[in-house]
């Protein structure tokens, strides 16, 4: 259990798009190898077989094209993790989360029996694999997953994140089949670590207009039967007269350790003006009844979330590479960018521009706290050899992964030394990334009447030629400026090591 999870509603956003991003962390001691590839509807699976539960899904027939970031070695299934599909839907899967023991026993998880060989339900592994190549919408996502979590059910508790170019949807399951989803009001950020946060689900509408909420079609039924309802009317603070958090979720000792700590620093972060440090804070570190969504301050960037996803608490006395509070405060919490994050993909779906070109996948590998997520166009065929081609065991500076895993460990053992060589990096890439992004929209903007309807097939195909040169430009510059930053580091941290010695034999240049 370890991601993070950022969502932003598009009347938060800066620039009038959705945006979710999650780092995709492995768990402790454990470090998963990822690359960015393109799925193509003949190689989508028609009979799909998971890994950890043995399950055997037929699939639809007509797959669409899709792009994701998923582990390289196949020993636990695809883990898909990220993804975009042709149609401008993205897929963030999964955030662990976790239920209460009441609802474990009112709705058991659907495991795999290795006595009987019976197969098991579905998980973070298949998630985006047998959802996203056929939704065309946020909420066809939600529905078409709920009802393979109602048919097939699950070993496990997750987090869902769905978002098109108008909605962002998070979906939690609720024991072995139920589920809830709540829609991100347009104008409100979540900011959601490894717990179960949905902290209000209007039942009336989820079982009339589906407006801002959806459910199981058995919820409200499930709710009484098991008596899982905590919400008490003298002290309802739930925004709909019903607390999901307070019902099925947790809020343990280790979750004030794990968890709240991370949300509690995403909002200290988008909500500065607030008083977050003082003794008396309406919320800290280790607050239970944080606000599931709230709106920010400011528009929110991508820099807020490259800076968010790799974060370690900076400005308090829990930052591990911190100069305050004490050796005990800054390794007291768990913090965002930690060192085994696989990935980070930031997906960004701009409405205002045409299909073909919508959608921005920045993808950023290893830990957060030493890389910046630098931007590919989604819909392509094909993905460049630096991200793509990531080997699976040996560390190779010819990817991108494996480079930035290398420098973050240099970087850390080094930190004031290298800090400004990371800062400086981080921000070209970020520079340069919104510069890319910028030239492609406006020079795909001036052929627009090649995207004119009744050119459509050609200029589609045009339009994906062009994007996908667009992300081979990204990721040579990245190759250039990722081996600068590795070179550089490499040679600070060798003038640090424990054994250098200031005095040469001969006085040399
Ligand atoms: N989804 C897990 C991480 C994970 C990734 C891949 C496989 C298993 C677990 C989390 O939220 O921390």
């Amino acid at each position: 259990m370890s991601c993070t999870t950022l969502i932003v509603g598009k009347a938060a956003s800066y620039d009038g798009s959705t945006i979710i991003a999650r780092n995709d962390d492995s768990g402790s001691g454990k470090y998963d190898p990822k690359h960015f590839v393109v799925i193509a509807p003949a190689d989508q699976p028609r009979e799909y077989h998971s890994v950890i539960s043995h399950m055997t899904l037929d699939l639809p027939d007509d797959p669409c094209r899709y792009s994701i970031v998923p582990d390289v070695l196949p020993n636990r299934g695809v883990l898909a993790e990220s993804g975009v599909n042709e149609h401008n839907v993205a897929m963030s899967a999964t955030e662990t989360i976790a239920v209460n023991p009441r609802v474990l026993a009112a709705d058991p998880f659907v495991a795999y029996d290795e006595a009987t060989g019976t197969p098991g339900g579905i998980g973070e592994e298949d998630i985006i694999t047998i959802v996203l190549p056929y939704v065309r919408t946020a909420r066809e996502g939600v529905e078409r997953l709920g009802a393979l979590l109602a048919e097939v059910g699950t070993y496990e508790s997750n987090g869902i994140i769905f978002s098109d170019a108008d909605e962002v949807w998070y979906m939690e399951t609720i024991g072995g089949h139920h589920w809830m989803a709540r829609r991100l009001p347009d104008d409100c950020y979540a900011a959601i670590p490894n717990q179960l946060g949905i902290d209000g689900l209007d039942l009336d509408d989820a079982y009339s207009e589906r407006r801002n909420s959806m459910c199981s079609p058995d919820l409200r039924d499930f709710i009484d039967e098991h008596h899982l309802d905590r919400t008490l009317s003298y002290n309802d603070h739930s925004p709909s007269h019903f607390d999901p958090r307070a019902s099925f979720g947790t809020a343990t000792p280790k979750d004030e350790i794990y968890n709240t700590p991370r949300a509690w620093f995403m909002q200290r972060h988008l909500n500065p003006s607030e008083d977050w440090d003082s003794p008396d804070a309406p919320y800290g570190p280790n607050s239970q009844d944080l606000p599931w969504a709230r709106q920010p301050e400011y528009k929110v960037t991508i820099e807020d979330v490259a800076f968010l996803m790799g974060s370690h608490f900076q400005g308090t006395d829990f930052d591990p590479y911190g100069t305050t509070g004490t050796a005990e405060s800054r390794h007291r919490y768990r913090p965002i960018g930690v060192n085994r994050t696989g990935q980070m993909t930031c997906m960004q779906i701009r409405p205002w521009l045409p299909e073909a070109y919508r959608s921005v996948m920045w993808i950023s590998f290893g830990c957060g706290t030493f890389t910046a997520p630098a931007p590919f166009y989604a819909n392509v065929t094909d993905t460049p050899a630096y991200l793509r081609d990531t080997p699976g065991k040996d560390a190779s500076t010819d990817s991108l992964y494996w480079t930035n895993r290398m420098v973050a460990v240099m970087a850390d053992a080094h930190w004031f030394d290298t800090d400004p060589l990371v800062e400086q990096y981080i921000e070209d890439v970020q520079v340069r990334g919104h510069e890319l992004v910028e030239h492609t929209d406006r020079s795909l903007a001036e052929d627009a009447d090649a995207l004119a309807d009744d050119a459509q097939p050609v200029a589609l195909d045009a339009v994906r030629v062009a994007l996908g040169e667009a992300n081979q430009e990204m990721a040579t510059w990245l190759q250039r400026r990722t081996q600068d930053l590795l070179n550089e580091v490499l040679l600070t941290a060798s003038n640090g090591m424990n054994n250098a010695f200031r005095m040469s034999d001969h006085w040399t240049k």
